[in-house]
């Protein structure tokens, strides 16, 4: 018998109407009444939020990470309800913070709520529900039958159930007539014991430049004390610097101490700032390159190497690595 532990946050799954539209309202009780039961699969439950995940912030990550952690070793696998508005930023996150996971944790959600007739919500988490027994190690996003890795995890919908993609990276699993496929040559590599490293800074900021963007904006978060800079560029990797030198800009960035992660702003494939003049001359300025990284990935990398060293050349080394098949390098 599988002992899972099921971890509601709240969001849509969660959510009947207010006042004043949805809001999070059922408890994790109230969630597994949906669901058939299942003679093979005990599941205890902890009601830990009840919040939209638009109000999912850097210190809700960390309670959430911390109370994985304390229950790691008490379960085969955990499924996390979560709004699935900043979903991709929460999975990106817990990747990090929790390394060398034993167990799978997988968060699930819903484009319509679980009480209505409709919803999506039912096989999101029974998908859930069948990856966190499946005896994978890691993070994972499981929405409409795919499992994806929770640092390739995007949500690319509004409206449409099959919201989530997995962007530079197939997904690890899907659920079909031969039920749950898993490919286990994608799932992360443990590379030691399990260990909560939930430290995090969260003075970072995601900017997408447009052409045209001012460079004196960079002036401002000098000011503001940001720690790190994610830039989504141009195309595979450039920046402007006739009329409006953003490039100058990046070395006072630096020059302050910032750590500067360079990506594209295309979704798909990967950015190289070394093929055209344009990035060249951004990769003088001692910036960092995301790669293939997706954004929520960038940034939640970013903020957990900054909650361990502000020293931006050991910040430009944790980006060397790949932790959780975060990049491809
Ligand atoms: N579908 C959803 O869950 C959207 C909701 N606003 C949330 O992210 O909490």
């Amino acid at each position: 018998m599988k002992k899972l532990l099921l971890i509601t946050t709240g969001g849509t799954i969660a959510s009947a109407k207010g006042e004043e539209g949805l809001e999070p309202e059922l408890t994790s009780s109230q969630l597994l009444d949906f669901l058939p039961p299942q003679s093979d699969i005990s599941i205890d439950c902890i009601d830990l939020m009840k919040i939209d995940s638009s109000n999912m912030q850097p210190e809700e990550w960390q309670v959430i990470a911390r109370e994985i952690a304390r229950h790691v070793d008490e379960v085969d696998g955990i499924v996390l309800t979560h709004g699935t508005d900043t979903m991709a930023y929460t999975a990106s996150s817990l990747s990090f913070m929790l390394r060398n996971l034993p167990i799978p944790v997988v968060l699930t959600g819903s484009q319509l709520p679980l009480s209505h007739p409709l919803s999506d919500g039912y096989d999101n988490i029974r998908c859930a529900i069948a990856m966190a027994a499946s005896d994978s190690c890691g993070v994972f996003v499981a929405f409409n039958r795919k499992i994806i890795l929770g640092s390739r995890s995007v949500k690319v919908r509004t409206m449409g159930f099959d919201a989530f993609e997995s962007v530079n990276c197939e997904p690890v699993g899907c659920v079909d007539a031969r039920g749950l496929t898993i490919h286990r040559e994608l799932l992360p590599k443990r590379t030691g014991d399990f260990k909560l490293e939930a430290d995090l800074c969260s003075e970072v900021i995601l900017i997408k430049l447009t052409p045209g963007f001012n460079p004196d904006f960079f002036d401002l978060l000098v000011s503001m004390r940001y720690k790190g800079i994610v830039i989504e560029a141009f195309g595979a990797g450039g920046l402007h610097f006739i009329r409006r030198d953003l490039i100058a800009k990046l070395q006072l960035l630096v020059d302050h101490g910032i750590s500067v992660v360079v990506c594209s702003q295309c979704l798909y494939e990967r950015s190289d700032f070394s093929i055209y003049q344009t990035g060249q001359k951004v990769l003088k300025q001692g910036v960092i390159q995301g790669f293939d990284m997706t954004s929520e990935a960038a940034v939640t990398k970013l903020m957990w190497a900054l909650g361990k060293t502000l020293d931006p050349q050991v910040v430009k080394a944790i980006f060397e690595v790949n932790y959780v098949g975060e990049v491809s390098l």
